[in-house]
């Protein structure tokens, strides 16, 4: 890391984003069906005119983007300079940046991950990232480390929004605590004491139903996805998050995206969900 100016973390930033404009986070997924509705070729054009679409249309109206990293990746070396300039106009509007990236190795090459996306002098450097713990918790302490460094976050994978993720994350260790609460517990470690709350979050899906056998208190944002598409409402949160539900940030991605390209639709899809969000949580 090159720079030493120190910047405010991630979690005051997040917080204070949500206060501001709501916690709606848009996912930036340009599947190609997506670029086909919007009339667009599956190319590189493609994948700029739907990415600077999103971020011009939404800007600023949310508090976070959540570019989905293997969109961009798909079209090689063009796509991820794609998502270069899609990271970078989206946070120059004022929009925070969660990279959907889902990095996770061996502690070595996890440093070379976290340069890529939590060192400012990256191309790709982004609010936060989301990382997998599944070589172990403490094979991401180089990405935490250079977080807590650069004021990023991370979200870490704890109760995946897919149904194939029980088989792992709610395993049962030999202490009686599953996978994904033993995955809560550390990010509770992490964020003890930040104020008004911790840069490292937790990955909860809004797919999972009542997930109170988990102590979500995290005292960090849990980043759920599965809203739209994948069946979840915004009237769910409550049941589903409990008392953690102000730390939530509602993922849509196809649920928004699905409206384009016209920029009054977008506008006016993330307007419907970002008031059905409101007015599940104040309830
Ligand atoms: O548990 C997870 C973790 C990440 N995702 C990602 O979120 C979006 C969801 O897209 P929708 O179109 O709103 O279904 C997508 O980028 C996933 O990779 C997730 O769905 N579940």
């Amino acid at each position: 890391m090159t720079s030493q100016t120190p910047v405010t973390p991630f979690g005051a930033r997040l917080r204070a984003a949500m206060d501001a404009r709501g916690p709606l986070c848009v996912g930036i997924d340009p599947h190609a069906a997506l670029l086909d509705s919007w009339g667009l070729a599956d190319d590189i054009a493609g994948l700029e005119r739907f990415s600077r679409t999103v971020v011009e249309a939404l800007a600023d109206s949310v508090a976070v983007f959540k570019p989905q990293a293997a969109f961009f990746e798909r079209f090689g070396s063009r796509g991820v300079a794609v998502l270069e300039r899609t990271v970078a106009d989206a946070r120059a509007a004022g929009t925070l940046v969660v990279m959907d990236a889902k990095r996770g190795d061996i502690g070595s090459t996890m440093a070379a991950y976290a340069s890529a996306f939590l060192d400012p002098a990256s191309p790709l450097f982004s609010d936060a990232l989301t990382v997998s713990p599944y070589l172990g918790y403490g094979s991401l302490k180089p990405a935490v480390d250079l977080a807590r460094e650069s004021g990023a976050g991370l979200f870490v994978l704890a109760l995946t929004s897919n149904p194939e993720g029980a088989e792992v994350q709610r395993a049962v260790r030999e202490d009686g605590r599953s996978i994904g609460a033993t995955m809560l517990a550390h990010l509770a470690a992490e964020n003890a004491g930040a104020d008004p709350m911790g840069s490292f979050g937790a990955v909860v899906g809004a797919t999972l139903g009542d997930l109170s056998s988990f102590d979500l208190d995290i005292n960090g944002p849990l980043l759920a996805p599965g809203i739209g598409a994948q069946g979840a409402t915004a009237a769910d949160l409550p049941a589903v998050f409990g008392a953690a539900v102000g730390n939530v940030v509602p993922n849509v991605s196809r649920g928004v995206l699905k409206h384009g390209p016209d920029t009054a639709a977008l506008r006016a899809s993330a307007k419907r969900f970002a008031e059905e969000i409101r007015e599940a949580v104040a309830a």
